[in-house]
């Protein structure tokens, strides 16, 4: 076997802090301490401290504009906090680049869903395992020194063109991974594995891109407005399968502007306003905190909404 997995349960004791074994509490994966980022003088994020455990489901709600996209955008690596510290699994991430954080075991969506139009739904999901492969990337750790960078793609191409035998093991693994993601989504992902991504519809490409994402057997899912965009079925089809995913011990990180989504499917939420995390809890407790009420559902109360939403 030659693909990286992150997906073993986080039970054992880990470095940073931790639950395990003395507490009886699942270890922490993700740890955020302090973080912070300013655009321009606006500070989008404002020194927050979360954790997320093991097999935990945590979402974070607010306003638009309360740092929600940000935060996911820091911990993922995508951009770098100002101050801070992100540890994935006891391990810090905050100053690794987006690849050693997805080897790291760190996978996650976008706000607006992105697939590579041009390529086939099953090479969309195979991207995803991409960071975990080994045989296919035989002088991979080149690839993070920039002079030497070509070499380590010198060397793919090499067995790409002449596979030994364990690159050719290694694609069927990958092939039969990118079989079980997209049977994850029955007949709306099975049927269309060879369609380019740019004919899919809208939920079938952000069903793909979570394929994608899950497709490295991630320790941490994050996720960013998973039904942003969808009707009440899609919805409802999205929160079942994460759902199952959650019973299969998947442990995730999303912003949803969805309340019911976010009620039925969350063990914890974090509620952000103005950058700062202004409560946390239990999705019951949240609900009914004065301080979410005051600053931010009786905003929405007051407007006359009809549709709850985030
Ligand atoms: N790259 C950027 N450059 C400048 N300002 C930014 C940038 N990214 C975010 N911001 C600002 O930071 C603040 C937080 O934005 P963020 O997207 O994190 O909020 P959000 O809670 O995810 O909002 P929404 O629910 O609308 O997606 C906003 O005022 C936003 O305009």
């Amino acid at each position: 076997m030659t693909i990286e997995t992150n997906n073993e349960p986080d039970s054992g004791p880990v470095s940073g802090p931790v639950g395990g074994p003395d507490t009886g509490a699942p270890a922490v994966v993700l740890a955020v301490a302090g973080l912070r980022r300013s655009f321009s003088g606006l500070t989008a994020v404002d020194g927050i401290d979360f954790e997320v455990r093991a097999g935990e489901v945590v979402s974070v709600i607010g306003p638009n504009g309360s740092g929600k996209t940000t935060t996911l955008n820091l911990v993922s690596g995508v951009i770098r906090a100002d101050s801070g510290r992100v540890s994935l699994g006891g391990t810090r991430i905050d100053r690794s680049t987006v690849e050693e954080i997805a080897a790291a075991g760190l996978a996650r969506t976008f706000q607006n869903g992105r697939v590579f139009g041009g390529l086939t739904v099953a090479e969309n999901v195979e991207v995803g395992l991409y960071p975990t492969r080994r045989a296919a990337r035989p002088l991979r750790r080149l690839a993070r020194l920039p002079v030497l960078r070509w070499l380590a793609l010198v060397a793919e191409v090499a067995v790409a063109l002449v596979p030994t035998r364990a690159v050719r093991a290694e694609q069927a693994e990958v092939a039969a991974r990118v079989t079980a993601q997209l049977a994850r989504f029955h007949e709306r992902l099975a049927p269309r594995r060879d369609n380019q991504a740019h004919t899919l519809s809208y939920a079938n490409r952000r069903r793909t891109e979570i394929a994608r994402a899950l497709a490295s057997g991630p320790r941490l899912l994050l996720l960013d407005e998973p039904t942003a965009g969808m009707n009440q079925t899609e919805t409802a089809e999205v929160l079942d399968q994460l759902l199952a995913l959650k019973a299969a011990g998947q442990t995730m990180l999303l912003v949803e502007h969805k309340l019911d989504l976010v009620m039925a499917l969350s063990d914890r939420v974090l509620v952000m306003d103005n950058g700062r995390i202004i409560a946390a809890g239990p999705p019951h407790q949240v609900r009914n905190d004065p301080a979410v009420i005051e600053a931010y559902l009786g905003r929405r109360r007051a407007g006359g909404s009809s549709e709850e939403t985030a």
